[in-house]
């Protein structure tokens, strides 16, 4: 098949000539012809409210930018990032646009092809996850989207690779930009939080570092529209398991929780040229809660945006596989645990699958609606004292 999609000028409302036909793949001003044309975010929904950071002005180390990164990643823990500017941010943003086409191209494969790349019986949570497969709540509710994990230790060469289908093996140069712009804007987040955790230098970005072993990973997500009569939850609701993800909608449906005990569920407006950036775990681990790994939830996109497919594009940023899921030392920030609180010794490599695949029915049966056992840092983040 032809899928040389880094081949595929940006820019020209003309068909690319993948799966064409039969798909809104094409590209106009940066933003596939899809992304054009779908309704847009209705202005009558709850909305949260993500500050709007800007790359250019965290790389250049402007410091009112760095004061307002701190504050998003103490407060809420999600916040936009203005990409729009020449080098890491743009190619990141023409990638991600690239992506979503092959993100479409995967989804079209036959499922019997999909399932032959669902790898939870060997216990890892790379590849496929089939419609429905997790439980999203205490009832025995099921999930309305499907996933495609692509390993970064994979695309990069850390690890051997996973079987996969042509359209994405074709797609592994563009892949491993993307994943290398991704990391790095990971790794600029994290310095800015050392500095203001005060660590010592480069502590967090040493528990990152690109080349090692992690859970890193690409993700791609597709909802369909579903009935009117019955919409329901479509990715049930959780923090993230790794630091730092970096997150491409074109839709709405992504509601975030906003700490306190009557908040109510908001919509996260998909922005253009803005990918939305939030913490995970291992940072409110790290920080015993000074850093949020705020819980959020995928709902049907609001309005006439819901007789739509969602896809989205995710790069997930996680601790190195043996570091461990727990407060740091060597800042004075960082508040003091409890007296007479411990923490469990579990790596990031063993929390990313007990997380990833716990709610996985298939392996679980009626434990996969025992939201209890697998956790993560949902009870830090509601700071319902607060
Ligand atoms: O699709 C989205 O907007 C969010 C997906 C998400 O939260 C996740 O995959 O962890
Ligand atoms: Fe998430």
């Amino acid at each position: 098949m032809a899928t040389a999609v880094t081949a595929i000028p940006i820019g020209l409302g003309t068909t690319n000539g993948v799966n064409g036909a039969h798909m809104n793949g094409n590209h106009v001003n940066g933003h596939t012809k899809g992304a054009a044309s779908l309704p847009p975010f209705p202005t009558d929904v709850p909305k949260a409210p993500l500050l709007r950071l800007s790359l250019a002005k965290l790389q250049a180390n402007d410091p009112d930018e760095i004061n307002r990164l701190n504050r998003a990643c103490e407060d809420l823990g999600f916040f936009y990032l203005d990409l729009r500017s020449p080098g890491t941010g743009q190619n990141l943003l023409d990638d991600a646009d690239r992506l979503f086409t092959v993100g479409e191209q995967l989804y079209e494969l036959p499922l019997e092809e999909k399932q032959k790349y669902d790898f939870m019986h060997k216990n890892s949570y790379f590849g496929y996850k089939g419609y429905g497969a997790n439980v999203v709540d205490r009832t025995g509710r099921t999930d309305r989207n499907e996933f495609y994990n692509v390993s970064k230790d994979d695309i990069l060469g850390v690890s051997d690779p996973w079987p996969a289908p042509d359209v994405l093996n074709n797609q592994r140069p563009l892949l491993k930009n993307f994943m290398i712009n991704a990391h790095s804007i990971v790794s600029l987040v994290l310095e800015q939080l050392n500095n203001h955790l005060g660590l010592p230098p480069q502590t967090l970005q040493n528990l990152h570092r690109q080349t090692s072993p992690s859970g890193d990973q690409v993700r791609f997500i597709k909802a369909p529209p579903q009935p009117m009569e019955d919409r329901q939850i479509t990715l049930g609701e959780h923090t993230d398991f790794g630091s730092v993800t970096i997150l491409f909608n074109r839709l709405g449906g992504l509601q975030v929780l906003p700490p306190g005990r009557d908040a109510q569920w908001c919509y996260v407006q998909p922005l253009p040229g803005h990918a939305i950036v939030n913490l995970g775990d291992a940072m409110a681990k790290f920080t015993n809660g000074l850093l949020r790994s705020n819980i959020h939830r995928v709902v049907s996109p609001p309005g006439e945006q819901g007789d739509h497919t969602r896809y989205s594009l995710v790069y997930f940023a996680r601790p190195e596989e043996g570091v461990l899921m727990k407060r740091l030392n060597g800042s004075e920030k960082i508040p003091e645990l409890e007296p007479g609180a411990t923490e469990e010794d579990i790596t990031a490599k063993d929390w990313i699958i007990r997380r990833a695949l716990g709610h996985r029915h298939a392996l679980n049966k009626e434990k996969a609606m025992d939201f209890e056992s697998f956790q993560g840092t949902e009870k830090l983040s509601r700071r319902e004292g607060k």
